[in-house]
């Protein structure tokens, strides 16, 4: 609930309006997993099949929670209740985007179930499609891939509240898309994710408009 009273609800130009700029309905794309489990590889490869691949470009926003924590949840850390404030904010700001007509992708880590399920309610109680993308990976190989080094840090005991260490991970058991990245190279999670789209068909048909077969000039001639 706001915390405001007194605050109205203002409509704009519709929803259904704005996306026949776009050409594509907005929705939410929600890679979760560990660190290092391939949400920013995967979103980023994603996001360039969906911008470059395409004989049409589609409006495509990278949320992404390591980039966000330099900006707009500046204020936040790990502990469960920031973690919890960093899924509500980014799930806003997603649903935002979507409606604008975006195919947002979030990578946040979203450890908790209920963060994650908080996030997909704010797009069904506005009817804007939703999705749970899971990038799986098994500790060993994570803390062997450690592309940052955050994990040798964590293991070292430099990190407190580690993800997967020392913080719990609840994993997904219904993700609409689930990626084992040890055994699934990147392309092919991407057509995953492409296949899963083209499901739920965000693609708006498109109709010809119909030349005018009024005589040429017969506005003047009115
Ligand atoms: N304690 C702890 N636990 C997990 N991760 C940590 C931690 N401290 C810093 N980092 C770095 O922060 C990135 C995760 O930020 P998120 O916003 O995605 O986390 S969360 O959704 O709020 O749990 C995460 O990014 P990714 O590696 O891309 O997942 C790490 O780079
Ligand atoms: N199949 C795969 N999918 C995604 N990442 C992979 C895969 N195989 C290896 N990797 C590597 O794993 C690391 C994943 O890191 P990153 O995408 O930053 O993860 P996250 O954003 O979840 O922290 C990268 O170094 C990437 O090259």
């Amino acid at each position: 609930q706001p915390k405001s009273t007194n605050i109205k609800y203002h409509e704009g130009i519709s929803r259904e309006d704005k996306w026949k700029h776009t050409g594509h309905k907005g929705i939410t794309l929600w890679m979760t997993g560990m660190s290092g489990s391939g949400k920013s590889t995967i979103s980023v490869a994603l996001e360039n099949a969906l911008v470059s691949n395409q004989p049409k470009s589609y409006f495509v926003y990278r949320l992404d929670g390591d980039n966000l924590r330099f900006g707009l949840n500046r204020d936040l850390g790990f502990a469960p209740a920031d973690r919890k404030e960093n899924v509500r904010r980014v799930a806003e700001v997603a649903k935002l985007f979507a409606e604008a007509g975006a195919i947002v992708i979030c990578g946040l880590i979203s450890p908790y179930k209920a963060d994650r399920e908080f996030a997909r309610e704010v797009h069904v109680n506005a009817s804007l499609p939703f999705m749970e993308v899971y990038a799986e990976a098994s500790i060993e190989a994570l803390t062997k891939r450690d592309p940052k080094g955050l994990w040798k840090k964590a293991l070292a005991g430099e990190i407190k509240g580690f993800t997967g260490l020392d913080a719990p991970y609840e994993a997904p058991e219904n993700a609409e898309v689930h990626v084992k990245t040890e055994t699934t190279p990147v392309p092919e999670a991407v057509n995953m994710i492409l296949a899963k789209l083209d499901e739920v068909g965000i693609n708006l048909p498109r109709t010809f408009r119909p030349v005018s077969t009024e005589p040429e000039g017969s506005c003047e001639s009115k």
